[in-house]
């Protein structure tokens, strides 16, 4: 079977998530694009790579522009991008900024495009990615089941009716790779100070977060049902999860952990 073809998109930023969507959308075939990417990392034909908004042809029309640079260059990035505008839908995958201040910059330009804002993760490099995403009313219903088609080829998409909502997607999903990533270094770091030999200490920790990580995609069990399968009644695991689970330790945690990414998102939004 042919994978759909996806939109035409000018990709503003080409980082790391910039980077990961844009490999995962070449794979799944995409109509001849064009990416703003400073560096200038070639890109195959038919797509183009655009080191300054002078090298994007003036009679390119694209149905999204995605801007995947720094919230603090929104401003910059969109006013570059200003003459693609009129036509397109605005995909943000930034964190905070939010449709209303993104429609005033580019009213800065003479244009208040529809604006979609999508949060998605870094995992969408290997097509397993999540992205929790948000639709303005003035996106119409085809243009959000393109902007659908794009996001999911890269992952699972989630959509929330509540914009606000996407601040704690983004500490959640958005952000939430980091935490298991850190729980992978804490295990290795912890088993090599335990004595267990550097490979082997790597290769537990990476295999029992991406074991885990595979058994939670695949099952059809809660994942507190995934948790207790592996607690025997005054086991080591009860053991380990008397530490973790006191509500000082690992739920407050989280809590205050998620609750600060989002506060930050909301403060991003300035
Ligand atoms: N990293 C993640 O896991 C996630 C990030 N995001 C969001 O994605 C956005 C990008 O983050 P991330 O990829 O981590 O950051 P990076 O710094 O890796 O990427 C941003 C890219 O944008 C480029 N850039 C900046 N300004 C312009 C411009 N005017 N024209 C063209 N390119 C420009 C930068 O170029 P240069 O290298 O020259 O500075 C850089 O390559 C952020 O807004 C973040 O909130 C969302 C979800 C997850
Ligand atoms: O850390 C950040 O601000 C971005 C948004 C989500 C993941 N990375």
């Amino acid at each position: 079977m042919t994978d759909p073809v996806l939109p035409r998109v000018l990709l503003v930023g080409r980082g790391k998530m910039g980077g990961a969507l844009w490999s995962g959308w070449l794979r799944k075939g995409l109509a001849p694009s064009v990416v703003l990417d400073r560096h200038g990392t070639a890109v195959p034909a038919p797509h183009r790579v655009a080191k300054t908004p002078a090298d994007i042809p003036q009679d390119f029309q694209p149905d999204f522009i995605i801007l995947a640079v720094k919230p603090v260059a929104a401003a910059d990035a969109i006013a570059a991008i200003a003459p693609w505008l009129p036509g397109a839908v605005l995909i943000s995958v930034m964190a905070g900024r939010t449709v209303a201040g993104l429609r005033d910059i580019a009213g800065r330009s003479g244009c208040r495009p529809p604006v979609l804002r999508a949060m998605p993760n870094t995992p969408a490099e290997i097509g397993q990615g999540i992205t929790g995403a948000y639709a303005s009313d003035d996106v119409s219903p085809a243009r959000r089941a393109q902007a659908e088609a794009l996001l999911s080829a890269v992952g699972a998409v989630a959509w929330v009716t509540d914009e606000a909502q996407i601040d704690i997607v983004t500490a959640i999903s958005g952000s939430g790779p980091a935490y298991v990533f850190l729980l992978a270094e804490l295990l290795e770091k912890t088993g090599l100070a335990h004595g267990l030999p550097a490979q082997t200490a790597r290769l537990l920790a990476r295999g029992t977060v991406s074991g885990a990580g595979a058994l939670l995609a695949v099952s059809p069990e809660e994942s507190d049902t995934l948790r207790r399968n592996v607690t025997s009644p005054n086991g080591t695991t009860a053991a380990a999860l008397s530490v973790l689970m006191t509500s000082e330790a690992w739920p407050k945690t989280i809590d205050q952990a998620i609750s600060a990414a989002a506060a930050r998102a909301r403060e991003l939004a300035q």
